[in-house]
């Protein structure tokens, strides 16, 4: 295997390491494109000839990066600018394309495609023939029935069709993985994902952040136990133990938003779910997009181009193509071409996720001057937080008012406690998942977590953070990890945890630029270009400098903290503590729990009644 360390007896030109930077960028755009399109083909419509096309051109773009690979580590950079520096080592340490054997990059690339591939066009069925897509299907039990067998159904089908089919790939893929992890110089291949992050303690860094942040999250969860005691009953729920994971309104546990309405404090205030207006006024897909665009611009921030409205696919097609629904953004790499892709559903949450996708495409653009290795996030965390800081403006009721999405907003401070209960069920619901998710892969990665264990860990992990359990019990035939995207697409996931936290930071330091002076929860930046060129100033950075620079950039400070997030929350915080004080509610799940098996009270479907009497007649007669 050939060492990734700089050569010291190689070529101490930095003209020449220079003139092979310019080379590599005109080439990378060129070939980084060819591998975007033939992607973004496949994801929006996935056939077979498609999906070869798509891993085709990965390899493709992994032997050319392997190329340049090569030839980067032919310089001595003894006395190169660390800029020269910085761009020659993102060249030399490329991840999964350094993989030496070609045919493990086949296998690994083709294990990708395989598994995005079940993840994608998983559909469950019924015995009576109905089957459901996850998106919208799925997703919409999951959301609005409260029926406790129909929600087993759906939670239990999804993982079924896609999660222990995925189980076998998986392992496969975790070897391939770190063989990609050793030839970039990293143990595993979770010590290569953490190295994104230049920073040599990233584990401390978020359990540090998860430690601040947990008694807020157990608070949330002592107060969501007893509102979901009320629907369900002491059968299944115990009010000092864990919560079934499948009755929070979300597939995943993962955001309890849906559970607004038996949470909300005061019900008699007027309503923060602006879903009933977007369908009441008509909206669709395409106004969402506008909408979301016309806040990015009210702050000096780059409208969406051309390209984007022409080539973006904003809803699921209706001509029968199976495409992968789970929404993105897209960079071709050819400085002007940025696309999304979401099948979007009139809803709160959609409109949400578009300007998380649009805050991708903002950066895309506000780079892409830069040479390509630097086209990226200033910590991947970076890249995830720039749409939700803009949410948190537009999500106020306030805002939402004077654009029509609220009929009708009151200012008090029962009406903030509303709305600060409705971003908590989505922002602090969401903090033990961000944090266990590459947890647990982390382990996978550096052999903690052993196949014979993979169900074991992910269940220890969700009741140790989450204080979830699963309707049923699981075994190692099971595989509920690969039911979340992530998994099986192999995208890393603490960067969410990481954009939860410093989302807040972000947005109290554009609150600042905006002159806004009361509670961070009731700020909105709209049209402030103050706050726009604060952020823009960052976003222009790109990769070229670590993200303590880019942090200071715009908050002054070097580290990410949890102090504005905790800021934000403070008035929920106090009223959570008083509700569970006055319930008797204790934050945390002491006892352990026996989930209620899912068919408990099911009643028996009448022929099957029919078949024990008359048995039990037979047997009555002979004895
Ligand atoms: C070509 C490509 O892959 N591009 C990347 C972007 C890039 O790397 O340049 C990309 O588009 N990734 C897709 C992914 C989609 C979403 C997601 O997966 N979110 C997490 C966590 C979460 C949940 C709630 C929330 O408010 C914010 C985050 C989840 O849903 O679990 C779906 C909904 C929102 C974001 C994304 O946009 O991050
Ligand atoms: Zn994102």
């Amino acid at each position: 295997m050939t060492m990734s360390t700089p050569s010291v007896m190689g070529n101490n030109n930095e003209t020449a390491a220079i003139m092979f930077l310019d080379e590599y960028n005109e080439q990378a755009m060129v070939e980084y494109y060819k591998d975007v399109a033939a992607s973004w083909t496949y994801n929006t419509n996935i056939t077979d000839y498609n999906q070869e096309q798509s891993v085709a051109a990965s390899l493709a773009a992994s032997n050319f990066e392997n190329g340049m690979r090569t030839r980067a580590l032919e310089f001595n950079q003894t006395g190169f600018s660390e800029n020269t520096k910085r761009l020659l080592n993102k060249i030399i340490y490329i991840g999964d394309a350094a993989i030496e054997r070609q045919e493990d990059l086949v296998e690994l690339t083709n294990l990708l495609a395989q598994m995005e591939t079940r993840y994608s066009t998983g559909k469950p069925c019924k015995e009576d023939g109905t089957c459901y897509s996850l998106e919208p299907d799925l997703t919409r039990i999951m959301s609005e029935s409260r029926d406790y067998q129909e929600l087993y159904w759906a939670w239990d089908a999804w993982r079924d069709e896609v999660g222990a089919p995925a189980r076998q790939d998986y392992a496969r893929y975790v070897e391939l993985k770190n063989i990609g992890a050793q030839a970039n110089d990293q143990p595993d291949n979770g010590a290569y994902w953490r190295s994104w992050y230049e920073v040599d303690n990233l584990e401390e860094m978020t359990e540090e952040l998860y430690t601040q942040l947990s008694p807020l999250y157990n608070n949330l969860h002592a107060y969501v136990r007893r509102k979901l005691y009320e629907v369900y009953g002491g059968d299944y729920i115990n009010l000092r133990g864990p919560i079934p994971a499948h009755i929070f309104g979300n597939m995943w546990a993962q955001s309890w938003l849906q559970l607004l309405d038996l949470c909300i404090p005061y019900p008699n205030k007027p309503s923060v779910d602006i879903t009933p207006v977007l369908i009441e006024k008509g909206y669709t897909p395409l106004r969402m997009f506008e909408v979301s665009d016309e806040f990015f611009t009210s702050l000096g921030l780059i409208a969406m181009p051309e390209e984007f409205w022409n080539e973006s696919m904003l809803e699921k097609p209706n001509d029968g193509r199976e495409v992968v629904c789970h929404a993105s953004a897209w960079d071709f790499y050819n400085q002007k071409d940025f696309r999304i892709k979401q099948c979007t559903d009139i809803t709160q949450t959609d409109f949400i996720t578009i300007h998380h996708e649009m805050g991708h495409v903002e950066y895309y653009m506000q780079y892409k001057d830069l040479p390509v290795p630097y086209r990226r996030g200033a910590n991947p965390g970076f890249h995830e937080a720039v749409g939700d800081v803009l949410s948190l403006s537009v999500s106020t009721p306030k805002h939402l008012h004077s654009i029509g999405l609220l009929n009708e907003v009151s200012n008090d401070e029962e009406a903030d406690l509303n709305f600060l209960m409705s971003m908590a069920l989505d922002k602090i619901s969401f903090l033990p998942f961000g944090y266990l998710m590459d947890q647990y892969r982390w382990r996978i990665f550096d052999g903690t977590t052993p196949e014979s264990k993979y169900t074991e860990d992910w269940w220890k992990l969700r009741l140790q953070y989450q204080g979830i359990i699963p309707p049923v019990t699981r075994t190692e035939e099971d595989f509920d990890p690969a039911a979340k995207f992530h998994i099986p697409a192999d995208v890393p996931y603490i960067r969410y945890f990481i954009s939860f936290v410093i989302q807040f930071q972000f947005h109290d330091a554009l609150c600042k630029a905006a002159g806004q002076t009361g509670p961070l929860h009731k700020c909105d930046i709209y049209r402030s270009t103050e706050a726009g060129t604060l952020l823009s100033n960052m976003l222009k950075k790109g990769s070229s400098e670590t993200w303590p620079n880019a942090m200071e950039a715009i908050t002054g400070s070097r580290t990410m903290n949890a102090t504005a997030l905790i800021s934000y929350f403070q008035p929920l915080i106090t009223y959570l503590e008083a509700e569970n004080e006055r319930n008797g509610d204790v934050p945390g799940w002491p006892e352990s729990y026996t989930p209620a098996d899912p068919n408990f009270g099911v009643t028996v479907q009448p022929s099957t009644a029919a078949i024990f009497l008359c048995l039990f007649f037979i047997l009555a007669r002979i004895f």
